[in-house]
């Protein structure tokens, strides 16, 4: 065999030992509900009133290795393709799991990169904990931190006009949630300055787009999670809570300290995780940063990175100062169907949203979503994109990993993604749950090889070209024109109006350029 052919398999070979002997969740096979050993026939209705009759494979393999045989012995490392349903996966098991808690304490939490992702997660969850008598609670900074405490917290109910030692108060401070979904900077928040925020008794941790997660450090977030939750024998080390960074009290972390029956040497009550994401790491200094107990790999097929199986991927090349034109004759060509288009920063977002919008009527709605803007724009966008009142979105990558919204049946990459693991994030916004879904992308002649290479790493060689007629495109250059100098006037006009967001966008691009080497 040619070196060459043997240093670009290598490639794909895991470095780490375990990660070389995965469970192949392509094996399993959707499963009905009806016959699902050890479900909860609470969760099954529950499952059932969201209209699901069967489980995933990945939600099979999962169910497997937490509820059953697997009894949760190992961290499940879990790299399945984006729409496979890994939110349900991990949801389902910890809410069966903390069924039988006595005691209403926060056991469980989920960490997500995005609000509006986080947000996503919590509906999965509300959808099926309530039905086992369980809280779920959100930690994102949708609303100010003094109204998340009180959904939080739970204060004692003292009679009225006696006083109690602070002390005391804060001993009798309980959680009103037993799964708590957050992003990392408003969970650091809880962690150092709300009172009874605890994470003494939490047993299951997940960790949801790892490899985002883990490129950025997001205030140590992670290794703040796993000192506070390592149980340690203050007989062996008096005074050791004193020296935790964040010992204000209402952090201190007792947990007990043991060994786990059949691996010597590991503390016990043991912090059980799931980390997921459909272009795992593989990086073992990243994947060392989780502290993983005895890890279990499972992923789909051979390919580290593997597209929906019902994606249509397709090119259109397009001559280089023409692509906008390229991009209206293909919405024109969809009709109105729900649409992402993706472009390379925040900065060409606005432009081409801009742009669009200036092109006369196409009958669809356009919208701009980025990093740009304001949380509370980009909710309203979003929903209003959910509920289908606007068809197309125009959008930069940084916030678009893991959204699911139905319906989308087209992405269009205007910009051509740098990375494998990028397209593999755009594309994956369509395809989702078995649909079908196709992904246009529009390139410049010298970037067809570069393009072919990339989708090779995804085990894609076949990307037919997207047909549309000349006609349709030549059609449009007077609309493009006018377009054109009305963009340039209103690009004017907020530079100077404005004065800084010249500036702002350069940075935030930088930023974002950042987040696209993934
Ligand atoms: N058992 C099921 N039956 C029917 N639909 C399901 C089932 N499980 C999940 N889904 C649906 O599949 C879609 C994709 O699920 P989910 O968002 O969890 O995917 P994902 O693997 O996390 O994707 P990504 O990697 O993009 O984040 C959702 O719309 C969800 O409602």
């Amino acid at each position: 065999m040619e070196e060459s052919t043997i240093a670009k398999q290598n490639k794909n070979v895991p470095v780490l030992p375990w990660m070389r002997s995965p469970v192949d969740v392509s094996k399993f096979e959707e499963y009905p509900l009806d016959i699902l050993p050890c479900l909860d026939p609470r969760l099954k209705m529950a499952l059932q009133n969201m209209g699901f009759k069967t489980l995933f494979p990945v939600q099979i393999a999962v169910w497997q290795e937490t509820i059953g045989p697997g009894a949760f012995e190992r961290d499940l490392c879990i790299n399945s393709p984006t729409g496979s349903g890994k939110t349900l996966a991990y949801a389902l098991p910890i809410v069966q799991m903390l069924s039988t808690r006595a005691v209403k304490c926060l056991r469980a939490l989920v960490v997500l990169p995005t609000r509006d992702l986080a947000l996503q997660v919590k509906q999965v969850f509300a959808a099926i904990a309530p039905a086992m008598g369980l809280s779920v609670g959100l930690a994102v900074g949708q609303s100010s931190i003094a109204d998340e405490i009180s959904e939080l917290i739970k204060k004692p109910e003292h009679e009225a006009g006696i006083c109690y030692d602070p002390q005391d108060v804060l001993q009798e401070l309980q959680s009103s949630v037993d799964i708590l979904v957050a992003t990392p900077g408003r969970l650091m928040d809880h962690i150092t300055t709300t009172k009874g925020f605890t994470l003494e008794h939490l047993c299951y941790l997940v960790v949801d787009e790892t490899d985002r997660l883990l490129r950025e450090s997001y205030q140590s977030w992670l290794p703040t999670v796993l000192k506070l939750t390592c149980p340690y024998d203050e007989s062996l080390m008096p005074g050791v809570n004193n020296f935790l960074p964040y010992a204000s009290g209402s952090l201190k972390t007792i947990r007990r300290c043991g060994v786990e029956r059949g691996f010597k040497g590991k503390s016990y009550p043991r912090l059980a995780k799931m980390v997921l994401s459909a272009t795992l790491t593989q990086d073992p200094s990243k994947l060392a940063q989780l502290n993983l107990h005895h890890p279990l790999f499972l992923t789909t097929g051979q390919r580290r990175y593997q597209l929906p199986e019902k994606l249509e991927s397709y090119k259109l090349i397009c001559v280089s100062n023409l692509k906008p034109l390229y991009l209206v004759a293909v919405l024109q060509h969809l009709g109105g169907e729900k649409c992402i288009v993706f472009t390379s920063s925040v900065e060409s977002t606005h432009r081409l949203c801009t742009l669009l919008n200036f092109f006369g009527d196409l009958k669809v709605k356009i919208k701009e979503y980025s990093g740009l803007q304001r949380q509370s724009v980009r909710s309203k966008t979003l929903k209003a994109f959910r509920e289908g009142e606007i068809q197309v979105l125009v959008s930069s990558d940084a916030m678009t990993r893991g959204m699911d919204i139905e319906g989308v049946r087209n992405i269009i990459n205007y910009d051509m993604p740098a990375y494998v693991k990028t397209y593999v994030h755009r594309a994956g916004r369509t395809a989702r749950a078995g649909q079908t879904g196709r992904c246009i992308t529009l390139l410049r002649t010298h970037e067809v090889k570069r393009f072919k290479k990339l989708l090779q790493k995804a085990d894609n060689d076949s990307c037919p070209i997207y047909s549309i007629p000349s006609s349709s495109v030549k059609s449009l250059h007077p609309f493009y024109l006018s377009a054109l100098e009305k963009l340039k006037e209103t690009v004017q006009s907020e530079t100077s109006r404005k004065g800084k967001v010249g500036l702002k966008f350069s940075r935030v691009s930088k930023g974002e350029k950042k987040s696209l080497e993934e």
